[in-house]
């Protein structure tokens, strides 16, 4: 049995409700949030915004950042969910290779989608943008050790069922994050980075 996981990786094409389900995550576990869109380089949201699909090379710097964010996290020892497409193998085998990492598949037919993108005004990514997504998608295969939960649920039901799969696989998880195994201050290298009050303003305040 591995140990339980500190970095939630929520992926799934444009519209999936990555930062949705995300959010709720981290509100459920107590855990810090990051929209992993929020690394993408400045020229890749051009590139989403005038409509051409990103490619290999495009993810890769925008991959490395999100990982820089895992190792912090892991190195900090603090919970933290993240939002990634990650749409081929490949990525998924990039944002893995950590321990302590664990990765959610949201499940959404192309239909639905298009439904919530059209609906969606105020975001770069157009429902034009879904057949690439489709087009550069390489569904979960079996032996790929992700949880899969059926996106088109409420969003509350997708963090109940996603908890679910997951306590059954980590029992832990019934605790809160800074109760688990590994989560005391003594593994917390957060603590040795921490600025005191008497750094900036001396012993005697
Ligand atoms: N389970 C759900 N049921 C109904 N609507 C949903 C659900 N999840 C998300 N939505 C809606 O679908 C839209 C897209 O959700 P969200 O922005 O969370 O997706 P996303 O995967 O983060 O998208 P993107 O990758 O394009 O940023 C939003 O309007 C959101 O409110
Ligand atoms: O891999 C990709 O093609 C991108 O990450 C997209 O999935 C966007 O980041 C996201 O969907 C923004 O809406």
């Amino acid at each position: 049995m591995h140990d339980c996981p500190l970095v939630w990786i929520i992926m799934g094409v444009a519209g999936s409700g990555k930062t949705l389900v995300g959010r709720m995550l981290a509100e459920r576990l107590e855990s810090d949030f990051l929209e992993g869109d929020r690394r993408h380089p400045l020229s890749n949201i051009h590139k989403m915004s005038s409509q051409q699909p990103l490619d290999d090379g495009d993810r890769q710097q925008w991959l490395l950042e999100i990982q820089g964010d895992m190792h912090r996290a892991i190195a900090k020892n603090r919970e933290t969910v993240i939002t990634c497409s990650a749409l081929k193998v490949a990525y998924r085998e990039q944002l893995s290779a950590l321990d302590r990492v664990q990765l959610v598949w949201l499940d959404v037919p192309k239909a639905e989608l298009e439904r919530r993108l059209l609906r969606r005004s105020n975001h770069y990514m157009k429902p034009e943008m879904l057949a690439s997504q489709f087009a550069t998608l390489e569904p979960i295969a079996p032996d790929e050790t992700v949880i899969t939960v059926d996106g088109r649920l409420l969003p509350t039901r997708i963090v109940d069922e996603l908890l679910n799969q997951a306590t059954w696989l980590f029992p832990d998880l019934e605790k809160p994050w800074w109760k688990r195994a590994g989560g005391d201050d003594s593994t917390n290298s957060d603590v040795g980075d921490a600025v005191m009050y008497s750094d900036i303003y001396g012993d005697d305040f």
